[in-house]
Order: C-alpha cells, then sequence, then structure tokens
C-alpha cells in the first residue's frame, strides 16, 4: 500500500492544528468552554426522577392507590426514551413496585451513589425516609462511536481542525515559500557554494530557485536581488539568453532527460550596453535516494574575460603570423638580393660557387656533370650601336632565352658582364653540347625579336661545353676548360657550341 506522505508544510500545519487543539482543550478545562454532556445528562436525569419522586409521593398519600402508582411509573418509562426501568423500593430492600426487568436488570453502584445510567432518590413520609425511587437509564450515546461523532462539540473541533489545517496549510505555503524545509538548503551548504567563484544556482523539480551563491549574483546587476523561490526561468536578464520556450531551457531539459547538459553558451546582455557577459551553463539532475529528480544543480562559468583574451591572443598570433610573413619576405628579398643578379635574375658569382662546390663533389663521388660558358657575340657593337640602355636589354634577352627551358636541376650564373655559366649536372658531353646548341640557336631566333622597339636585332652567342669526366679536379678548372672551349668557338666564328678539346685549347693558346 502506498504510504501517504505529508509534505513538510502538511506536517507543520498537522502539528499547529494539534497544538490549537491542544489551547482549546485546556481553555475548556479552565474556562469550560464546552459544555460536560455527562454532567447535563446527569443533571436532566435527575430532575426527571425528582419530578416521578414528587408525583409518586403524591400519589402515596393517597391509600389503595398501587395500581395508579405503577401506570404513572409505566407512563414516565414510556414517554423518556432514555429511561429503561423504574422501582420503587422500601427501607427494607423489597420492591414495592417496579417496571418492566427492573428487578432484574437494576445493580446498585458500588458506591451506592447515583451515577449517569442509575439514578436513586430518597421518599420521605413525615419526614422519616422509608424508601426510595430507583431510575435505570441507557448509558450516554456518546459512549459509541457514531454517538461520539454526534456530539455537536465533537463536530465543532473536527470542523474547526479541518479548517485550521487548511488556513494554516495556505499560510504557511505563502510564508514560508522562501523557507520550505524540503527546499532549504543548509546555511553550511550554501557558505560551501559561496566560496566557489563558478555561479552555482540549484532549482527544485518545478524549476524554482532554492540556492543561488555569491558568485551568481555577480552575472548581471539584477542578479544580486533575492530570488528565492522564483522561477528561474522567470529571472528577464537570464530568459533572454535562453530559448523562448521555458521547457527548452537547460534545467527542464535536464529534469526531464535525466541526462546532463554540458558546454552551453549564453550571452547575458548586460544593462549599460556594454558588452555580453559569455557564460558556459553546465546543468546536472538532483536525485533523491528514490532515484526521484527534486531538482537541478545548475552552474554558470563566466568565459568573458577568457574569451577576450582569447580573441587578443587570436590577433596576436595573427598578427604574429603576418610578420612572420613579411619577415619571410624581407629574408627572401635579402636572399634575393644577396643571390641573384639584379639585371637578369640569374644567379651571381657568390651564389653560383656556393651552388656548385656540392654538385662538383657530387659528381666526382659518381656522376655527370657539364658546365657550359657563353659569351654575347660583338656584344660591344651593342653598346656603340645603340647605347648601354638596349646593351642591358640584350643582356636581359639572352638570359630570358638561357633560363626557359633549363631543368629544375640545371644552375644558371651571370658570370660577367656579358657572359653566363651554365651548369648542367647528370648530361654528359655529348648531351651537354646538344643543349648548348639548342640554346645558341634560340638566342638566334628568339633574344632579338624579344627586344621591341629597335627592329630584329641580330643576336648571337658562343658557347664552350666541358665535362667532369674530361679530367677537371675543381670547379674552378671546368669553367676554364668550358671558357676554353668557349675561346676556341669564338675564335672559329661565333655562334657555335664548341666542346672542350685539350689539344685545341692548347693550340688556340687559352
Ligand atoms: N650595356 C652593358 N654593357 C656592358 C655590361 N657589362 C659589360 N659591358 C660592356 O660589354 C663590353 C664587352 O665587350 P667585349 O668583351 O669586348 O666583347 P666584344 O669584343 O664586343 O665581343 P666578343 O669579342 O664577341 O666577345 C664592354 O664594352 C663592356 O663595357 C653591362 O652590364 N651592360
Amino acid at each position: 500500500m502506498r504510504r501517504v506522505r505529508l509534505s513538510p508544510i502538511g506536517r507543520i500545519a498537522a502539528g499547529l492544528v494539534a497544538m490549537t487543539s491542544m489551547l482549546v482543550l485546556v481553555l475548556d478545562l479552565v474556562l469550560g468552554v464546552f459544555p460536560a454532556e455527562g454532567e447535563v445528562a446527569r443533571q436532566v436525569r435527575l430532575r426527571i426522577v425528582n419530578a416521578l419522586a414528587m408525583q409518586l409521593a403524591a400519589i402515596m398519600q393517597r391509600p389503595q392507590e398501587q395500581a395508579l402508582l405503577l401506570r404513572t411509573m409505566h407512563d414516565v418509562v414510556a414517554v423518556e426514551p432514555d429511561l429503561l426501568s423504574v422501582g420503587l423500593r422500601r427501607e427494607d430492600g423489597s420492591l414495592l413496585a417496579a417496571t418492566r426487568r427492573h428487578a432484574q436488570d437494576w445493580k446498585l453502584p458500588a458506591d451506592g451513589r447515583s451515577n449517569l445510567t442509575h439514578v436513586m432518590v430518597d421518599l420521605q413520609r413525615n419526614g422519616v425516609r422509608w424508601g426510595r425511587i430507583e431510575a435505570r437509564f441507557r448509558p450516554l450515546a456518546s459512549s459509541t462511536l457514531p454517538g461520539w461523532l454526534a456530539q455537536r462539540w465533537v463536530q465543532f473541533s473536527l470542523l474547526l481542525a479541518g479548517l485550521g489545517f487548511v488556513l494554516y496549510h495556505l499560510y504557511l505555503r505563502r510564508v514560508l515559500q522562501h523557507l520550505d524545509p524540503s527546499a532549504t538548503i543548509p546555511e553550511r551548504v550554501k557558505s560551501a557554494f559561496d566560496t566557489l567563484t563558478e555561479a552555482v544556482m540549484i532549482v527544485d523539480d518545478r524549476g524554482r530557485i532554492l540556492m543561488a551563491n555569491q558568485a551568481f549574483g555577480a552575472l548581471h546587476p539584477d542578479a544580486v536581488r533575492d530570488h528565492l523561490g522564483r522561477p528561474a526561468s522567470g529571472l528577464p536578464w537570464l530568459a533572454a539568453a535562453m530559448p523562448h520556450d521555458a521547457a527548452q531551457h537547460a534545467w527542464a531539459r535536464v529534469m526531464d532527460s535525466r541526462e546532463a547538459v554540458t558546454g552551453e553558451v549564453l550571452n547575458i546582455a548586460q544593462p549599460d550596453g556594454g558588452p555580453p557577459r559569455k557564460l558556459v551553463l553546465n546543468a546536472s539532475p538532483v536525485q533523491d535516494g528514490g532515484g526521484r529528480v527534486r531538482g537541478a544543480l545548475v552552474t554558470f562559468d563566466d568565459v568573458t574575460e577568457l574569451d577576450r583574451m582569447n580573441v587578443q591572443l587570436r590577433t596576436a598570433l595573427t598578427e604574429l603570423e603576418a610578420s612572420r610573413q613579411e619577415i619571410e619576405a624581407k629574408n627572401r628579398e635579402l636572399t634575393e638580393l644577396a643571390t641573384k643578379d639584379p639585371m637578369t635574375g640569374c644567379f651571381n658569382r657568390r651564389a653560383f660557387f656556393d651552388a656548385f662546390d656540392p654538385i662538383f663533389a657530387r659528381a666526382r663521388a659518381g656522376g655527370a656533370l657539364c658546365a657550359i660558358m657563353t659569351d654575347i657575340d660583338h656584344f660591344k657593337s651593342f653598346n656603340d650601336k645603340y647605347g648601354h640602355a638596349v646593351g642591358d636589354l640584350v643582356i636581359k634577352a639572352v638570359a630570358r632565352t638561357l633560363g626557359a627551358t633549363l631543368r629544375p636541376q640545371d644552375v644558371l650564373a651571370r658570370y660577367g658582364g656579358e657572359e653566363f655559366c651554365i651548369l648542367l649536372p647528370e648530361l654528359d658531353l655529348e648531351q651537354a653540347w646538344a643543349v648548348a646548341d639548342r640554346l645558341r640557336h634560340q638566342i638566334e631566333t628568339q633574344a632579338g625579336q624579344s627586344i621591341e622597339g629597335h627592329g630584329a636585332l641580330r643576336i648571337t652567342s658562343s658557347f664552350g661545353v666541358a665535362s667532369i669526366v674530361q679530367g677537371a679536379e675543381t670547379p674552378h678548372q671546368l669553367l676554364e676548360q668550358a671558357d676554353g672551349a668557349l675561346y676556341v668557338a669564338k675564335r672559329n666564328g661565333r655562334n657555335r657550341a664548341q666542346k672542350w678539346n685539350a689539344g685545341e685549347t692548347a693550340l688556340a693558346g687559352h
């Protein structure tokens, strides 16, 4: 069977009703507020018997009135519903007259005195007692439960208790709204929550706030007000940051699903128009020992400052990245300036030799490597004929043509004024010569076309090619051999590619 459990307010109300009843009883004891039904009945019954005694005494004045005596006794018993029997007993104990079963049912009270059910009145003749009237009455109805309940004072008391309970309950509910014992969080628990920097709110199963710690009051200027007993969803500043439907508020969902909610972000608008406070809400259900959900524990982590610092950090990181990219670009620029010839974009001599050494070392360890030296034919005449600026354009056009078809691993450098050097790793002498001759052809056919404003300049270049397999032991030796071959190419009429040949170079006196 399900036990009926009174709420704490119900229990207090019941206690107050009990106390009030006790008070009324004490008042009755001292001042006699309620009529004593037993006493009243005893008086009435005594009066009935006294009246009968007077009647009987009068009848007995007349002789031979035995029949009238008996009839009078019967008549009284007939009209008095509570009167069971009447007897007239002489002083010697013998019954002179009696109604019904009086002789059998009459029992003299133990103390010999009248009581509520057995009433005795003495009869006297000429001032001398000669007998008594005995009257046997029903016990009072109040000795049974329905009879007791039928008493007015009992009904009044019950009505008073019932009304009192309802009124006390209503009153207590109103007065103790904030102090409902089931809702009240012990002060020491609240103090413990106050030590937390995180805002904490506990709501009951109807979403009313049972406890909110000090940090909660710092979330919004209106949050410092007394909100105990108020529905959390009814706090305007909080509700404004939550879904319109209160059933979707985190604590409602938590109690409904019995599952915790974590990491819900709320932006609490501030009345001063300042930036909203960013809160991270976590909520979990509070269950009693029987597994019933009694409420929810809700925490608000103010991450406004953290968020602001994150934004600052992100901005700083973005700025840092931008300046890193800027520095990288500057470094690349510096590297370009340090390694490239500004006019042609080819490697300068220093960068060329920096690259040459490891390439040469690798080739010496086992691999092919060729070097090409090339020089623009009769370059001086461009300067002389068209001016130095056009001479520069010719140098640029040749550099462009040379670089256009080289492989990524090839190295092109401006070796001198109008002289270029090309390193071709992994190519043998024949292959390198083929490259040189192809470049020669491209310069002859394309370089002059690329210079605008001067008609078709005829530009040609001579090429000298040498391979590491021809005995060079240092990068410089390889370049000297290529330069020797270039010299032969110049001597042999220019606009040609010449492989290095030790004998030929010697003959040429180079
Ligand atoms: N416009 C220009 N002229 C340069 C530059 N560097 C060197 N020169 C000139 O290039 C000329 C080099 O000419 P030479 O080496 O004598 O060549 P060349 O005799 O005209 O021709 P080849 O005998 O075929 O080599 C010199 O007059 C230099 O002043 C430069 O950067 N720009």
